[in-house]
């Protein structure tokens, strides 16, 4: 069995609603589909997108093979033999808009759009939500951790508690956008071109006679690379001593001892001792790292403990965003082909914040030519033409419409780039490094009021007037 194949990494509906499609002849009938997010992840103010690489090089690939095919065959649905002819012939045609990766994005606007075929488009609905709703939850985490240590060097060290294999590797890829700095993962390293960084474990210290020892054979092993890990037995009374021993050594030789480590205990207070111990010696250049359960809680918390720490390894907390294991990224179909055209369609819920918003739309971001910051994210029906001449926008709450605003002197950003055009991929993708440079200068963009870690400031996803009409319009008349 190949795992390589991700064309049936989808759910079985899916499958159902193409095979209904096409007995009912409506599956080449085009359809407009829509991921976002309801609600911001871990209560931030924002999120960072992250995930396209890995939905390009998915849709690209999409193909029924002989083994998908001979699958599909022996389902209890009995699908008919030209309907998996058909799919034999099935590749991604469609059109398909999303926002690029490491853009700080927000609550109900569109992330990714697909405008294609409904047989192609009702496919790729699982996969997408599962790698964007993933990525985008890890790059938000590790945008949370790096806001709590701005000036520290960063390490992803989740993989041993990842979710599986590939969340690993994404996770490592999502953190690294986000500004950590390298990751333990080599296969990650290799992949993306990631930094790969590693210290040692315990069981190095364990195999030997003594921490000295094994300390020694290390630096005699690595000695431009030497990290001492000096929590095994006592760290205070032998690992720090031990490790200062080594890096006299080292320095004997000409070199430098990078740093300790510490996983255990208080560390604030170990690392404030330890960095004591080591300066008194003489080595204020070894650097300590710290790592054990870390988050951006507990980062936050030793940092105003005085902790000195230079370096954090981050795992498991991390790579499985542990307070909150799931981005609830939906996709919702927003307009269906009808006489030539689209209708927008819309999905009524008790909930009105589960109320979908129709239509085929395009997102701006809206920057104030003044003050140089976004106003807010504005969501217009595709055939909108104001926006693009630069005329007068109202920005305002559809709830509470006296709530509003003019703005008049601003650039609109377009924030959906397409990505496939007619199903030939229309996109460069950029580098790692170029995504994350990006990523961090989408912060200027903002006030700091919308970007703090715990009760931030709503920032305005607007919709425009006719949109927020049209939504009113089929609200209204699905109640009739
Ligand atoms: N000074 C501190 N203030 C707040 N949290 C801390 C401080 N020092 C360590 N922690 C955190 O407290 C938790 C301690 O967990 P735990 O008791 O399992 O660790 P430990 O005492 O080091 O034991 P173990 O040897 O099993 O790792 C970790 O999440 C660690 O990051
Ligand atoms: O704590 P995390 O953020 O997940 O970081 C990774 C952890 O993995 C390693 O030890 P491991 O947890 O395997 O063993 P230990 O708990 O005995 O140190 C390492 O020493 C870290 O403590
Ligand atoms: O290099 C390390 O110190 C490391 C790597 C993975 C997990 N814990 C620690």
């Amino acid at each position: 069995m190949s795992d390589t194949n991700l064309t049936l990494h989808t759910d079985k509906y899916q499958i159902n609603m193409m095979y209904a499609h096409w007995l009912q002849g409506s599956l080449n009938e085009r359809a407009v589909f829509e991921a976002y997010f309801r609600k911001l992840p871990f209560g931030n103010g924002f999120a960072v997108f992250a995930g396209l690489e890995r939905i390009v090089s998915y849709i690209r690939a999409l193909s029924f093979g002989e083994e998908e095919i001979t699958y599909l065959r022996a389902q209890e649905e009995n699908y008919k033999e030209e309907f998996l002819e058909e799919l034999r012939k099935f590749r991604f045609t469609g059109n398909l808009y999303s926002v690029e990766e490491g853009t700080l994005v927000f609550a109900n606007e569109p992330l990714l759009c697909v405008e294609a075929r409904v047989f192609e488009a009702q496919l790729v609905e699982t996969a997408i939500l599962n790698m964007m709703n993933y990525q985008t939850l890890i790059a938000t985490k590790a945008a949370r951790i790096k806001q709590v240590a701005a000036n520290d060097i960063l390490l992803e060290f989740g993989t041993r508690r990842a979710q599986e294999a590939d969340a690993a590797i994404w996770g490592a890829r999502a953190s690294y956008i986000a500004g950590f700095h390298a990751t333990s993962n080599m296969r990650a390293g290799m992949m993306f071109g990631i930094p790969a960084k590693g210290t040692h474990a315990h069981s190095w210290v364990q195999g030997h006679d003594s921490e000295v020892e094994a300390f020694r054979a290390y630096a005699e092993s690595l000695p431009d690379h030497v990290t001492l890990l000096v929590d095994t037995y006592n760290t205070l009374k032998s690992g720090v001593p031990s490790a200062i021993q080594i890096a006299r050594e080292l320095e004997k030789q000409g070199k430098r001892m990078n740093a300790i480590r510490l996983d255990s205990g208080d560390l604030a207070y170990l690392s404030q001792m330890a960095r004591k111990m080591l300066d008194e010696a003489g080595f204020p250049y070894v650097q300590i790292v710290a790592s054990n359960d870390l988050d951006e809680g507990i980062i936050s918390n030793l940092k105003s403990q005085g902790a000195k720490i230079d370096v954090w390894g981050v795992g498991t907390k991390l790579i499985t965003a542990a307070d909150q294991p799931s981005l609830g990224g939906v996709y919702k179909l927003v307009a269906r082909e009808k006489n030539g055209g689209y209708e927008p369609v819309i999905k009524i819920s008790a909930n009105p914040e589960k109320v979908s918003t129709p239509g085929f739309k395009s997102l701006y971001r809206i920057i104030n030519k003044e003050t140089g910051k976004a106003e807010a994210d504005y969501i217009a029906l595709k055939d909108e033409q104001h926006i693009a001449k630069g005329e007068r926008i109202k920005l305002f709450d559809p709830i509470h419409p006296y709530i509003h605003k003019y703005i008049e002197h601003y650039e609109a950003l377009p924030l959906l780039k397409p990505i496939f055009i007619d199903g030939e991929l229309a996109y460069e993708l950029p580098g790692l490094e170029q995504i994350r440079d990006y990523h961090l200068k989408q912060f200027e963009w903002f006030w700091p009021q919308y970007l703090r870690k715990l009760n931030a400031e709503a920032y305005r996803v607007n919709l425009s007037e006719a949109l927020w009409e049209l939504k009113r319009e089929l609200i209204q008349q699905h109640q009739l």
